[in-house]
């Protein structure tokens, strides 16, 4: 799994915080990456202790992790809602978020997007005053360059991400290729996203505007929750 920002204590704080929100009977989405993993782990140890819960995995990587912790699972083709979402963010300014460092927002967004609460978990390394971290944009493999080029023209640099320890592109849960796409201080995330979305071949994007219900900001010695 990869890491990122702030220390694994500050993580786990955050992820623990959030999984207290889930109760008994509740469908969960499970989002991916670091933060969000101890949050799995701690359903996993509620689980055990009687916790009734089913959980929507949004990545190769949630999934394995919640079977691992004995966490039954399920999908949004037998569940018609979700109860809470728990996910993480490689940036956030207010309730809005910058996702898909583990290139898996395309079914985050889905998954996020259908629950009644969606709660982020984060350190502090990734609060900003602004959205300014490079936005992931997951493509069709015959659009990257029509893609790309559009990307330019909305005034961002694009690259394709590359595979760490695979030659070649990182190849998504879907199938797909990613390009960063840096924009520098974003200032309208909204508007921004409608162009991302306008875009022929694009599958998803990875900022996700005026989803967020709550920020659970871990630190060393405990968690800053804030609704936003
Ligand atoms: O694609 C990955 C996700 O959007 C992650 O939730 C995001 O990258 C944050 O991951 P982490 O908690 O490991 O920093």
């Amino acid at each position: 799994m990869k890491t990122t920002g702030g220390s694994d204590e500050a993580k786990r704080n955050a992820g623990e915080s959030a999984a207290e929100a889930v109760e008994d009977g509740m469908v969960v989405g499970l989002g991916t990456g670091s933060t969000t993993a101890h949050a799995i782990r701690a359903l996993g140890r509620m689980v055990d202790s009687g916790l009734d819960v089913r959980g929507v995995p949004t990545s190769f990587q949630s999934r394995q992790l919640a079977q691992q912790e004995g966490i039954p699972l399920t999908d949004l083709d037998t569940v018609s809602r979700i109860d809470v979402a728990i996910d993480g963010a490689d940036q956030f300014a207010g309730g809005d978020l910058i996702k898909g460092g583990g290139a898996a927002h395309a079914r985050e967004k889905i998954v996020d997007g259908a629950a009644d609460r969606f709660l982020v978990v984060v350190d502090p390394s990734k609060a900003a005053e602004r959205l300014h971290h490079p936005v992931p944009v997951e493509v069709l493999p015959a659009a990257r360059t029509t893609v790309a080029d559009d990307v330019r023209r909305l005034g961002g640099n694009p690259t394709l991400r590359d595979a760490e320890r695979k030659d070649g592109p990182v190849v998504t849960d879907n199938g797909n290729l990613v390009l960063d796409c840096e924009f520098g201080e974003i200032d309208s995330p909204g508007d921004l996203a409608a162009d991302f979305s306008a875009i022929p071949g694009v599958v998803e994007h990875g900022l996700f505007v005026g989803m967020a219900d709550e920020i659970h900001a871990g630190n060393d010695d405990g968690v800053d929750v804030r609704r936003v």
